[in-house]
């Protein structure tokens, strides 16, 4: 455990301190600015990611070869919100934001006593580790702060297969956690999730594209409340309907896992 504190500290020392963390935020080419209440956190943490990692690290929520059409087009409608232009042709922030999204989220605060210390260092994100692109999970996240809405657009490779032709519950629940988790981040700081209750209305075929969208219902101190509809690309069809609860942890309780 002392060890684990020990490389955590580390992590955070390597980070360097908030102000510097600020300045990077100052300047333009890694400037983020999610603008809701409680985000100076994940704002930070957003901004900071790219300098945990060693080498470059690839922003997987960015347009690969795999991906369809209609995965394109709703991608191009919410980016295209990113940044708008004023009545005199200035260009400023629009409604919707994209995260970026890494294998990794913390290189150095890996927690994972039970592992040794080589595999700890090969942890990744669960939704990001499969490289060939379109194989699994391809993903992009925007953030609505003004409306305090996610929005995922997700395709589905074949990587994913439940039932024949069709999308394992298991990898639409990753996803479903994956979005309204990241949302109550972004609304909370630090969360776990507590209780997902999904219901299954219809199957989403395998290669399709969907859209998970993510709205806040209710915070009560440590609970956030979170809803999450998945519906096919153009919204006609409902695929599932999902209630989350997140409760707010300190980064203490990953490390203890009690
Ligand atoms: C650090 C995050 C950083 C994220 C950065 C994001 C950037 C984006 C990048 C990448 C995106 C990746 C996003 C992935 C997201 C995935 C998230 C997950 O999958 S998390 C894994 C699955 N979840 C667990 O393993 C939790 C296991 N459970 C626990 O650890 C505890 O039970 C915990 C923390 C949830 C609560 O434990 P207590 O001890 O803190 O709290 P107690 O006292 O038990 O409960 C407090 C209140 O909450 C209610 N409560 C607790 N559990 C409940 C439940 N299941 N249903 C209803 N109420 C519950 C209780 O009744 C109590 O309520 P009363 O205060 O009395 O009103």
């Amino acid at each position: 455990m002392a060890r684990s504190l020990g490389r955590i500290c580390k992590g955070f020392q390597r980070l360097g301190s908030l102000s510097s963390i600020q300045t990077q935020l100052r300047q333009p080419s890694t400037s983020v600015s999610v603008s809701v209440r409680g985000t100076t956190l994940i704002r930070t943490m957003v901004q900071a990611l790219p300098s945990l990692f060693s080498s470059k690290p690839r922003d997987f929520s960015l347009p690969n070869s795999s991906w369809g059409s209609e995965m394109m087009q709703l991608y191009e409608h919410y980016n295209s919100q990113c940044e708008v232009e004023t009545e005199g042709g200035e260009k400023q922030e629009g409604p919707w934001r994209r995260l970026p999204s890494y294998n990794r989220l913390l290189k150095y605060a890996t927690g994972g006593v039970y592992l040794s210390k080589i595999i700890q260092s090969k942890a990744r994100l669960f939704t990001r580790n499969i490289r060939d692109p379109g194989a699994a999970f391809e993903y992009v996240l925007f953030v609505n702060s003004e409306e305090q809405k996610c929005v995922c657009v997700f395709q589905a490779g074949h990587l994913l297969e439940g039932p024949p032709g069709h999308v394992h519950g298991g990898a639409i629940a990753t996803m479903i956690d994956t979005v309204t988790g990241t949302h109550a981040t972004i609304l909370s700081g630090p969360v776990m999730t507590a209780n997902l209750n999904i219901n299954y209305r219809s199957p989403i075929p395998l290669g399709s594209t969907v859209l998970l969208e993510s709205s806040l219902d209710k915070k009560e101190g440590r609970k956030t409340f979170i809803s999450c509809k998945v519906t096919s690309s153009d919204g006609s069809k409902l695929h599932t309907e999902t209630t989350a609860l997140f409760l707010s942890i300190n980064f203490s309780h990953l490390l203890l896992g009690e």
